[in-house]
């Protein structure tokens, strides 16, 4: 099954945008560009919104967000609760975050990683399979507050 990934970014991701998305068809995906579309810039908040509600929705199954730091994107992506946007630095991380996080929405910080982390990172999040068990009971704590 082809898995829909929504892509998003500001203008201080946009270089590293092109790069995700052949890293992205090159493991099979179909990539839906939610912007920006070019370096001038833009606000961050608006495309952590856009790839989460596009999960929310049902036209992706999972996400990548970019920014400068990853750090705005990711909790914009966050505050929606379909989200589980989890901001990557190495592909340990990636991987962690797919394994035990069941994270649905890879962030990069396009400031702060190059090409090759990206790449790891991407290939990690889009290969590694959720372990469930204790980590179903966890993520599954992660949409209940109160609990
Ligand atoms: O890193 C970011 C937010 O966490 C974003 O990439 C913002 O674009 C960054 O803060 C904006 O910086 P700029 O000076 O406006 O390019």
């Amino acid at each position: 099954m082809t898995l829909t990934v929504a892509l998003g970014c500001d203008h201080a991701g946009f270089a590293l945008k092109d790069l995700v998305i052949a890293e992205l068809q090159a493991l099979g995906a179909e990539v839906l560009d939610l912007g920006a579309y070019s370096t001038a810039s833009v606000d961050y908040p608006s495309f952590g919104y856009a790839v989460a509600k596009a999960i929310a929705d049902g036209r992706a199954t999972r996400g990548v967000a970019i920014c400068g730091s990853g750090i705005g994107i990711d909790i914009a992506a966050n505050r929606n609760p379909a989200a589980r946007a989890a901001l990557c630095t190495s592909a340990q991380m990636a991987q962690l975050a797919r394994s035990h996080n069941d994270a649905n929405i890879l962030v990069l910080g396009a400031r702060l990683i190059g090409p090759d982390v990206a790449r790891a990172c991407v290939q990690a999040f889009m290969t590694t399979p959720f372990e469930g068990g204790r980590h179903q009971r966890r993520v599954d704590m992660l949409g209940n507050p109160d609990c």
